[in-house]
């Protein structure tokens, strides 16, 4: 039987094949969008969304304006007219959220360009886009999506590649340097996981005592965060919030407490010494605290160095996603079958 953990270990050679794909898996899109176009819009729900939000600081690098929304904002909340030259790109794992399908039909009805990924190029959102591009998680086999969210990122930053080089902001040259790069951040991942379960297997005990997680980032990293609170609020199950490291301060601090697990995910040279500041503070007066990443100091973090900072994030999601399947696996919890699988005789969500 496959496990949950299976698919976080066939995440490097997904990723392997995408990055090998390059040339011919945007063709059609870099024929498709003009060269003009600068800015991108992205709609999506949950991980799908989370994807956008962390390939948003590598896109703007290459010279994007990036936007984003959840579906229904998108299609209920958004005053602003929709935008002539952008490229609208509908991220759907599943390919049938309905909102995201009707926030598509929206742009589609407005005659304007539009790009969708999906699992399968077969899905009612890939079939209704001018473009559909392939995911490249293949067939995941748990709807906690492990792969899913490696290989969005993945696509997305590589698709701002092709796009960038096809309307000259980067050359041939750098796009292959990207390409080194990014393979070089591959190539970490398998370390990336056998270390997270080795930190696992020495704090297990702190850990499941927690009564709540919370994660907190800088940059690229909140959206990391985002993810892996996520992940470990629908399959451990427990309460989890998220939040930019400087908004951890404000308000959250108030409900800091020992009930809580703490996670900073912290690069060097990006919020150094805040993020030091806040681990020694919760070590110290609040509990259970633990450093994800080179900024690691005691044995209680989870030290690693990242290939580079510009792809970094699906390293550090890799930690987040074993810790997440481990917690779930010691809570006996079947990711098989839903928790509340009743819902769905109140309210749907797919086509
Ligand atoms: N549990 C899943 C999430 O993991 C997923 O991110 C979201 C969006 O799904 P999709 O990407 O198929 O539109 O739906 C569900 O809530």
């Amino acid at each position: 039987m496959t496990t949950l953990l299976n698919c976080i270990e066939r995440i490097p050679s997904l990723l392997t094949k995408i990055v090998d794909q390059r040339a011919s898996r945007f063709q059609e899109l870099g024929a498709y969008v003009p060269k003009e176009c600068r800015d991108l819009v992205f709609v999506a729900s949950g991980t799908s969304y989370n994807s956008a939000f962390t390939a948003r600081i590598f896109l703007e690098k290459l010279g994007y304006r990036v936007r984003f929304y959840y579906p229904n904002v998108f299609l209920h909340y958004n005053y602003e007219e929709l935008k002539k030259d952008a490229l609208y790109v509908f991220i759907s794992q599943g390919g049938s959220t309905r909102l995201v399908y009707e926030g598509l039909r929206k742009v589609k009805d407005a005659h304007l360009l539009n790009c969708a990924i999906c699992e399968d190029v077969q899905a009612p959102i890939a079939a209704l886009a001018d473009v559909a591009l392939e995911m490249g998680s293949e067939k995941e086999e748990f709807i906690y999506r492990t792969i899913g969210y490696a290989a969005t990122v993945t696509t997305l930053w590589l698709m701002g590649i092709a796009l960038a080089e096809a309307n000259g902001t980067i050359s041939a040259k750098q796009a292959d340097g990207y390409e080194k790069k990014l393979r070089d951040t591959i190539g970490n991942l398998d370390q990336r996981r056998e270390e997270a379960m080795a930190w696992f297997d020495a704090h297990q005990f702190s850990l499941m005592r927690k009564s709540a997680l919370m994660y907190g980032g800088a940059g690229d990293l909140y959206p990391v965060c985002m993810e892996a609170d996520i992940k470990a609020m629908e399959m451990v199950p427990i309460v989890t919030r998220s939040y930019e490291l400087e908004e951890m301060i404000h308000g959250p601090q108030n409900a800091f407490s020992s009930e809580i697990g703490f996670f900073l995910f912290g690069k060097s040279g990006e919020d150094e010494e805040k993020v030091k500041a806040i681990a020694r503070f919760l070590k110290k007066e609040i509990g259970f605290c633990a450093v994800i990443g080179d900024l690691a100091s005691d044995s209680h973090d989870l030290y690693f160095q990242a290939a580079n900072r510009t792809f970094a994030p699906i390293e550090y999601i890799t930690a987040a996603q074993v810790i997440a399947y481990r917690m779930a696996v010691c809570r006996g919890r079947d990711l098989t079958r839903a928790v509340n699988g009743s819902m769905k005789h109140y309210i749907t969500k797919t086509l």
